[in-house]
């Protein structure tokens, strides 16, 4: 049976500016132990602006804490104002990128094919994508959540080989669930979660879809967390709102205390 380590991250949005950044991030060093970081993978998003300042601090102070981009360019280069390249990102040293997140989807018109080019793009330069996909309440009234979901999942892989897929992180986060304090029940978080492996089953090799982490995200606190956890094919959270807070991001890490 393959172990898959839980991936906590913590989605700061459009929010800590970059002194804001370094002292939020000095907060998670001081409390987290080595026993945290044994058992859980710990990332960062922050604002692009902000990941030079995390960078100097997690290399300068040899921090076990991750830190990655929440939106990446699909092209390397040239005249796209405002955007920002793979290049760039993984020159910052950026484990990770997420790639349409439904804010980007709904605020930026990202289909499904950019949200591919994107994925290739972050691994044309060696950055691991999370991959957001999920439904709107509409959808999840008509109960389509997982055909809506699963096809969100096979654009963004279209093309995708099975050694890079095989590192990929997913996240599933249901629309209808992101900061409304409306937080999917566990057995909502599964069904999806494990249609979602089954698919990477189905595409690539039961092998590979063993290897996937697939994380939850909208509204997961220290409350709700290890109850999501408990499910079977969920294998960390993507974090907005209790990510903020340090004190309740470290409860989360630690969410087989809750
Ligand atoms: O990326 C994070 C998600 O959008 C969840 O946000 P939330 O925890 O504030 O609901």
């Amino acid at each position: 049976m393959t172990t898959r380590t839980p991936l906590m991250a913590g989605n700061w949005k459009m929010n800590l500016n970059h002194l804001e950044a370094i002292a939020h991030v000095q907060k998670l060093a001081f409390a987290l132990t080595d026993k945290d970081y044994d058992a859980v993978e710990v990332a960062v998003l922050p604002p692009f602006v902000d990941l030079r300042s995390v960078q100097t601090l997690v290399d300068g102070d040899k921090l076990k804490i991750k830190y990655g981009a929440q939106d990446i360019s699909a092209h390397d280069s040239g005249a796209y104002t405002g955007e920002i390249s793979g290049p760039m990102l993984s020159k910052l040293k950026c484990t990770y990128v997420a790639v349409g997140h439904s804010e980007r989807r709904q605020y930026h018109g990202e289909s499904d094919e950019i949200c591919n080019a994107k994925v290739k793009a972050a691994f044309r330069h060696g950055i691991t994508p999370i991959l957001c996909v999920g439904e709107g309440l509409d959808i999840r009234k008509a109960g389509e959540q997982v055909p809506y979901t699963l096809s969100q999942l096979d654009g963004g892989l279209e093309g995708v080989p099975a050694d890079q897929v095989e590192s990929i992180v997913i996240a599933y986060e249901p629309v209808w669930a992101i900061g409304t304090g409306e937080v999917a029940t566990p057995d909502d978080a599964q069904e999806v979660c494990g249609a979602i492996r089954g698919r990477l089953a189905e595409l690539y090799s039961q092998e590979l879809a063993d290897k996937v982490r697939i994380q939850y995200g909208g509204s997961v606190k220290s409350g709700n967390i290890a109850a999501i956890m408990a499910q079977p094919d969920v294998d960390g959270a993507l974090i907005g709102g209790a990510a903020l807070d340090a004190d309740e991001f470290v409860k989360i890490v630690r969410f087989r205390d809750q």
